[in-house]
């Protein structure tokens, strides 16, 4: 091994063990590990997919939407307890059958519509109304929850749960736990967005396509989120420490910025629209399409972290995680800083204690 190469090889093992990382479970060569209780991926492309969605309200069926439109469902169920809403929106569905490929759409308010499915997406209940935060929802959204989460494991045994409403890391974990299913297949959407939001706003300011911004926000979706600016680039250019033209220089300071935008910009949505749909509907499409397609695509969703960049307790929060046909296949061991790593301790016992709060140990 070259000098060089040692050297970069001793900076992650510093980082790494700054951060509180086990350094046998996450190696240099090892991109990915997976979570502990996790399952032995068995690798399938579904051709034959059926996706269920629970809460037919605007996020729920921005994301029955957006998967119809991708062409990415054989088979979508709908589940709300409003009936007439709920036929509402299947007949309105129906009606697009000329321009989609073939799909049989069903609804109901008995969780038997939702049976064998391979994905079942949990978009129910409560959302924020203006000025409260999404923690706000937790008590609201946790009791729904105990309803909802047996009903659709006892229907879809096999089935990967991907969690949408809000608090989503704690309802996640909920999930997690009332369903006792493997870590791997329980993902709440989690910084999917939040990344996206980030990497739009990247994107107009340097003007290249948001394709080519390379970056995650990770940790708590949305107020106490992490961006990690060490590994950002656009176009594989370091962004941190960039100067660009007009001699403005990005720094930490200048990307924190960003960052604020980031996590107000759901407020200023909510303020203008009342709440926020498109966005969460695509960011859903996109996971839903590397889980069903098998494309081992890597996305900062909430997972069970325990045992990750130096957290040694059961919380669900956003990290770099490969998808596939199994759910969950691994996290990334992406090299953080000392600074990065204790924003994601803090967005971690956050969570956490939002947890024992709620009494879901
Ligand atoms: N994770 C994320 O990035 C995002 C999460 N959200 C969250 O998604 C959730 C839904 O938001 P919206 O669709 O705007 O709300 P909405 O009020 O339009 O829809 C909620 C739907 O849930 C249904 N519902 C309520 N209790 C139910 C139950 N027990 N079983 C089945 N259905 C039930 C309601 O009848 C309603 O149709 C909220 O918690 C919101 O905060 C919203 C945007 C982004
Ligand atoms: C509402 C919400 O969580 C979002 O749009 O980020």
């Amino acid at each position: 091994m070259s000098n060089r190469q040692d050297e970069g090889l001793s900076a992650f093992a510093r980082r790494m063990h700054a951060s509180g990382t086990n350094l046998e479970q996450h190696t240099p060569n090892s991109i990915f590990s997976r979570i502990p209780g996790s399952e032995i991926p068995q690798h399938k492309i579904k051709h034959s997919a059926k996706v269920t969605v629970v809460g037919v309200g605007n996020v729920g069926m921005a994301c029955a939407q957006t998967m119809l439109s991708a062409g990415l469902l054989n088979e979508l169920a709908l589940v709300d307890v409003l009936e007439d809403r709920l036929q509402g929106e299947l007949l309105d569905l129906q009606h697009s059958a000329a321009f989609l490929p073939r799909v049989k759409i069903v609804a109901d308010t008995d969780y038997g519509v939702s049976a064998d499915s391979d994905i079942c997406i949990v978009t129910a209940g409560a959302r924020q109304r203006e000025g409260e935060s999404r923690i706000d929802l937790l008590d609201r959204n946790v009791n729904l929850f105990k309803k909802i989460i047996p009903e659709l494991v006892r229907h879809s045994p096999d089935t990967i749960l991907l969690i949408v409403s809000n608090p989503v890391d704690i309802l996640a974990y909920v999930s997690w736990k009332l369903s006792g299913l493997p870590p791997n297949r329980v993902i709440g959407s989690g910084t999917n967005l939040d990344s996206s939001r980030l990497r739009s706003l990247l994107a107009d300011k340097f003007e290249v396509s948001a394709l080519n911004v390379h970056g995650y926000i990770i940790g708590e979706h949305g107020d106490n989120s992490v961006p990690l600016w060490s590994s950002l680039s656009v176009a594989n250019v370091p962004v941190l420490n960039f100067h660009d033209k007009k001699g403005v220089q990005y720094n930490k300071e200048t990307l924190e910025e960003f960052h604020k935008a980031v996590v107000k910009s759901a407020y200023e949505v909510i303020r203008l629209k009342g709440y926020t749909s498109w966005a969460i509907g695509f960011s859903v499409a996109s996971i839903v399409k590397s889980l069903l397609r098998d494309q081992m695509h890597v996305h900062p969703v909430s997972v069970l972290a325990n045992s990750f960049y130096g957290i040694d307790y059961d919380v669900f929060l956003s990290l770099p995680a490969q998808l596939g046909s199994a759910g969950v296949l691994g996290i990334a061991n992406l090299p953080i800083t000392e600074d990065e790593a204790q924003r994601l301790q803090n967005s971690a016992k956050i969570l956490r204690g939002m947890l024992d709060k709620s009494k879901m140990q």
